[in-house]
């Protein structure tokens, strides 16, 4: 990371958006190409997370071009507003977009699924949510996800994932303790947060009709690039020279995000000891067996659920009104 580090990252700690000044506190991650940093602006007390795009390649410079303009498409309560952006000329061949975002100082779901993971130094499979939090706080992200497949022409969103969820209002309930600690540590836990969909750059239109090899390793590289492979779909593998895939991609993402949700890692999780390539071979599995786990907090119809969303068939896969009105149904049941 050093000399991407330095390249974005100015010696005075300030970055200016269209003539307003922003310092950096501390960088709260990292991208491909991009850094997310904790500013505040320099006559305010007002702190901000600003995303700065370091593109030196076409097609960085059009995801950064495609993130803007999902930004800017959309206005929904659990989809991240921008707030402002720039774009200027960073050296001779690089472009700099400067995103300004709302910060969300209670971090991602996948910050809260890594602390519920390792309590006290142990691995554990303690639930986050009781059934009921869980799924009100996923029927909102199927409902952000919903806008994009709702729209003309319908849009995936591609890389779903429990990083690319902030937490709003984080609240930790518990029958023993009123405490509003981020990590929950007895079985009697449960969390309540708005979630907040973030990071577009990998949106596109989601019905792709593949129709021979060129179009295939084309759109291969492309998701191999965009999407996070503990949940991109089967279908986006091994793409065959002749294929349509459409925004059930993302509904296989929310099932295992939701598995993810539930049972604090991803049913297609590789450990590092594992050989190279068996993300894929888990994948084309399907969900591991058996499923659910032994001593499943959750019901069987949360369970099948998951078992629908993560069908390897992607004709006999949910789609996504169709997981929305599920979980109204689990919740009233
Ligand atoms: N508005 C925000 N408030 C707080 N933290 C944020 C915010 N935006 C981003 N982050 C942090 O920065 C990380 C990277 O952000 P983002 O996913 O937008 O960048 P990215 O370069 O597209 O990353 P990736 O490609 O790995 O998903 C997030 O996982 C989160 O930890």
């Amino acid at each position: 990371m050093g000399s991407s580090f330095s390249l974005c990252y100015p010696s005075d700690k300030t970055f200016t958006i269209n003539g307003v000044k922003y310092t950096v506190n501390r960088i709260l991650g990292e991208g491909g190409f991009s850094f997310v940093y904790l500013v505040k602006e320099n006559t305010g007390s007002k702190k901000y997370a600003l995303k700065v795009m370091i593109c030196q390649t076409q097609e960085s410079i059009n995801t950064a071009k495609r993130e803007i303009n999902a930004f800017q498409t959309f206005n929904h309560a659990n989809i991240m507003k921008l707030i402002d952006h720039s774009v200027s000329n960073h050296s001779q061949d690089t472009k700099e977009y400067k995103l300004l975002l709302p910060y969300y100082k209670d971090g991602t779901l996948q910050d809260l699924i890594d602390n519920q993971r390792t309590i006290h130094g142990k691995d554990t499979k303690k639930p986050l949510f009781k059934e009921k939090t869980c799924l009100e706080f996923f029927s909102k992200v199927c409902e952000a996800i919903q806008v994009f497949h709702n729209h003309s022409p319908p849009l995936a969103h591609r890389d779903i994932k429990p990083g690319n969820i902030a937490l709003h209002n984080l609240r930790r309930l518990s029958n023993n303790d009123n405490n509003n600690n981020i990590v929950g540590n007895d079985n009697d836990s449960d969390i309540e947060a708005i979630p907040i969909l973030m990071d577009f750059g990998s949106v596109r239109e989601a019905r792709i009709k593949v129709e021979n090899r060129k179009e295939a390793l084309s759109l291969q590289d492309e998701v191999e690039q965009n999407t996070t492979p503990f949940y991109r779909a089967p279908e986006l593998f091994d793409i065959p020279s002749d294929c349509q895939i459409d925004e059930r991609i993302d509904v296989w993402a929310l099932g295992c995000l939701l598995y993810t949700m539930a049972y604090n890692n991803s049913p297609f999780e590789v450990c590092d000891n594992e050989p190279n390539g068996s993300v894929a071979l888990k994948v084309l599995s399907g969900l591991p067996k058996p499923f659910p786990p032994p001593q499943s907090n959750y019901s069987n119809q949360f369970n099948q659920l998951i078992i629908d969303m993560v069908n390897l068939n992607k004709d006999e896969r949910l789609h996504l009104n169709q997981v929305i009105e599920r979980i109204n149904q689990i919740i009233q049941s």
